[in-house]
């Protein structure tokens, strides 16, 4: 009998030079970089240099990357005649995913997989994302949608498009390193997806689109929506540990909480708590945070769990005032970055996946009865 790993667990799939997890520590590297290192040092951009060049950048190279980010900062009409066409009630995140499928189609861009044209697309996929989900939300509220602006960074430029308001410093920071923190994750279920598609030499856009598939789930980017929603069902303080108590004898998976690889805590998590706390204070409403708390405490007391990078994300998002259903959304924005390193690192140096199953179902030899006897 073969040996199944369900889930891939414990699978080396392939090398990258990009990212590594080490669940037994709890640590997360970039490029040689510890995320503690990078987090609050260095923008999102410099994070999106470091991933495609494996490198941080000179200021030249810096400067030379944002004006390619900002030049590209348009998206084709037909694409945004059918954002603000299509149904209201749609999930932002299905309007992305749709989109970058629908970006592949335009006549401008070729598919040749040669590298300086997928770097290209890549370069298109990072600057033009945000513009999609903020242009959704925009048409959906019977907002205008605000112009395109050169002189703003990926994170102030997301706030600009979303609120139509100049974006204050504080909330571009604390986006910046959200983006930061989310840009990268190793052979995660949406990067692997990405890598795979990759895999067989499809286009980059064919890759991202299956991609932000994956990361839609509740099992991953969507647990951050999860969150808020279980706190809003929540409601109280006073609850949680009544409810919490109630949901796991259900078997209910408590949303932000455990990890398949990080068997301690992940770094990102303290990150983004130190950031929710800070708004919560700020904002004088420190219910969602106490609340989390409560619940990250119960579960590592009753199931050894940690609060993963979707649980306290939650909570920055919710107080800078960003809708729910945009949380996972900000995540597929962030993690671009990754996802496009991803497929390039596997253009440069391919082999198809492609691995095996274990057969499970019945004894071989049936014979075809005529339709009219079964
Ligand atoms: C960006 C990201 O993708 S981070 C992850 C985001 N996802 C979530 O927050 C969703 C909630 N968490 C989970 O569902 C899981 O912890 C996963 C999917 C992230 C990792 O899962 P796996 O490593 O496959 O663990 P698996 O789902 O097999 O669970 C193992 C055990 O821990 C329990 N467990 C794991 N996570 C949770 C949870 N969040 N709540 C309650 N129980 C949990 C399972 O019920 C199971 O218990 P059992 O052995 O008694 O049946
Ligand atoms: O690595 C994973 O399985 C999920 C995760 O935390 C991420 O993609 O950021």
């Amino acid at each position: 009998m073969a040996v199944i790993s369900r889930g891939l667990e414990g699978i080396i799939a392939a090398e990258t030079r990009i990212g590594d997890v080490r669940g037994d520590v709890g640590q997360l590297i970039y490029c040689g970089y510890d995320i503690n290192e990078l987090a609050g040092k260095v923008s999102y951009e410099e994070i999106v240099h470091l991933l495609w060049h494996n490198r941080l950048p000179t200021q030249k190279e810096l400067d030379a990357l944002t004006t390619a980010l900002r030049a590209e900062r348009e998206l084709p009409q037909g694409v945004i005649d059918w954002i603000t066409s299509a149904p209201k009630t749609a999930a932002p995140i299905d309007i992305m995913r749709t989109a970058v499928s629908m970006l592949g189609c335009y006549p401008t861009v070729r598919h040749d997989l040669d590298m300086p044209e997928s770097h290209a697309i890549a370069i298109k996929l990072v600057a033009q994302i945000g513009i999609v989900a903020a242009y959704f939300h925009r048409y959906r509220t019977g907002q205008d949608l605000p112009p395109i602006r050169k002189d703003l960074g990926e994170a102030a430029h997301f706030l600009w498009l979303m609120t139509g308001k100049e974006p204050g410093s504080e909330a571009t920071q604390t986006l910046d390193v959200a983006y930061v923190l989310h840009a990268e994750h190793g052979f995660n279920a949406s990067t692997f997806t990405s890598r795979v598609v990759a895999s067989t030499l499809s286009d980059m856009y064919s890759a991202i689109s299956a991609a932000i598939g994956a990361l839609k789930g509740p099992l991953h980017g969507g647990a951050n929506e999860g969150v808020i929603h279980m706190l809003q069902e929540i409601g109280s303080l006073d609850k949680v540990d009544a409810w919490i108590e109630e949901a796991l004898a259900q078997k209910k998976k408590i949303m932000g909480i455990g990890h398949r690889v990080y068997k301690v805590l992940d770094p990102r998590a303290p990150h983004l708590k130190a950031m929710a706390i800070k708004l919560s204070e700020e904002l004088g409403d420190a219910k969602w945070i106490q609340m989390s708390e409560r619940i990250a405490t119960i579960m590592k007391e009753r199931k050894g769990l940690n609060a993963n990078v979707d649980f306290y994300s939650a909570t920055v998002y919710y107080s800078l005032g960003v809708p729910t259903d945009l949380f996972t959304p900000i995540f597929a924005i962030s993690r671009m970055s990754g996802w496009t390193a991803h497929v390039l690192e596997q253009y440069g140096d391919n082999r198809l996946f492609r691995p095996l199953s274990e057969y499970a179902g019945a004894p071989v030899g049936k014979k075809v009865v005529p339709i009219a006897e079964r």
